[in-house]
């Protein structure tokens, strides 16, 4: 692992960098990183002073601000509020909408895997009252925040058994208090490689905190910011707090970006 700093002068400065940029992208995870966690998924909101920045910077001068999310690109744009003509990406990467464009196209054989590992998961889900059983375009996700550790544990082992059991080729990740399922093997990494290259972006920023989001930071090269949200092992360059500290970090970037 390289090393993470977490020296708000070491990051100041970076983002001083970065900010100089000619085109910049600006790519964000949504929950546990705008968003702090709630048990019910559709009861989340960002943090207004990190919202308040992503639109400052979203009217800054040759800058684009994206959501990369493992949400379903429908339930991504409904809990964020995003404005039209905010690109998004849901599903880890499978759901685009850019330029006011939708794009998922799953092939009929994908589908009937979704549907397959679902009905699975289903029947999972039935024989543990405290997990729920998240359903999307393009895969599932087995939630646990509600149940105990034991029965977290064991309802994940069903469910590893079940969905692979459906559908062998089946991708399976872990996240925080849910194991997701998804039939199309593309990552936060594969998003943001095609934005960079979809923007013609110089530099890029990306925050996350969940370890699906070490795909994009992995992608990051010389010049650009990933900040880790939290803690856990990660390959970011600078790691803050919590959602509350990346809205300093957020209202720094927006402040230098519009005064350039
Ligand atoms: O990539 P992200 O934007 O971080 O999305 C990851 C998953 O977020 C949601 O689940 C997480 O947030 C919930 C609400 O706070 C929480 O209850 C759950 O425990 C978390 O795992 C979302 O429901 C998933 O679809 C996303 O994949």
């Amino acid at each position: 692992m390289p090393e993470t700093s977490t020296d708000p002068s070491v990051l100041t400065s970076a983002l001083t960098t970065l900010a100089a940029a000619p085109r910049l992208l600006v790519a964000l995870d949504f929950d546990g990183t705008l968003a702090p966690f709630a048990d019910d998924p559709s009861q989340v909101g960002a943090l207004p002073g990190s919202w308040a920045a992503v639109l400052t910077l979203q009217r800054a001068r040759d800058t684009e601000v994206v959501l990369v999310s493992g949400r379903p690109l429908e339930g991504l744009a409904r809990v964020s509020h995003a404005p039209e003509g905010m690109a998004l990406v849901g599903s880890h990467g499978v759901e685009w909408r850019v330029d006011g464009h939708d794009e998922a196209a799953l092939s009929d054989d994908e589908l009937a895997r979704v549907a397959r590992v679902g009905a699975a998961l289903d029947a999972v889900g039935a024989r543990f009252p405290d997990v729920v059983i998240e359903h999307k375009p393009a895969g599932h996700g087995v939630h646990t925040r509600r149940a105990t550790a034991e029965v977290a544990a064991e309802a994940n082992r069903a469910a590893h058994e079940a969905a692979h059991e459906a559908d062998p080729e089946v991708l399976e990740r872990g996240g925080k208090d849910i194991l997701e399922f998804a039939v199309r093997h593309v990552t936060k990494g594969d998003a943001v490689d095609r934005l960079r290259e979809l923007r013609g972006a110089d530099a890029v920023f990306f925050a996350g905190d969940d370890v699906t989001d070490e795909d994009a930071f992995r992608v990051l090269r010389d010049g650009d910011v990933g900040v880790k949200v939290g803690e856990g092992d990660t390959l970011a360059g600078h790691r803050v707090a919590d959602p509350a500290a990346l809205t300093d970090v957020l209202k720094q970037l927006a402040r230098l970006r519009a005064t350039r």
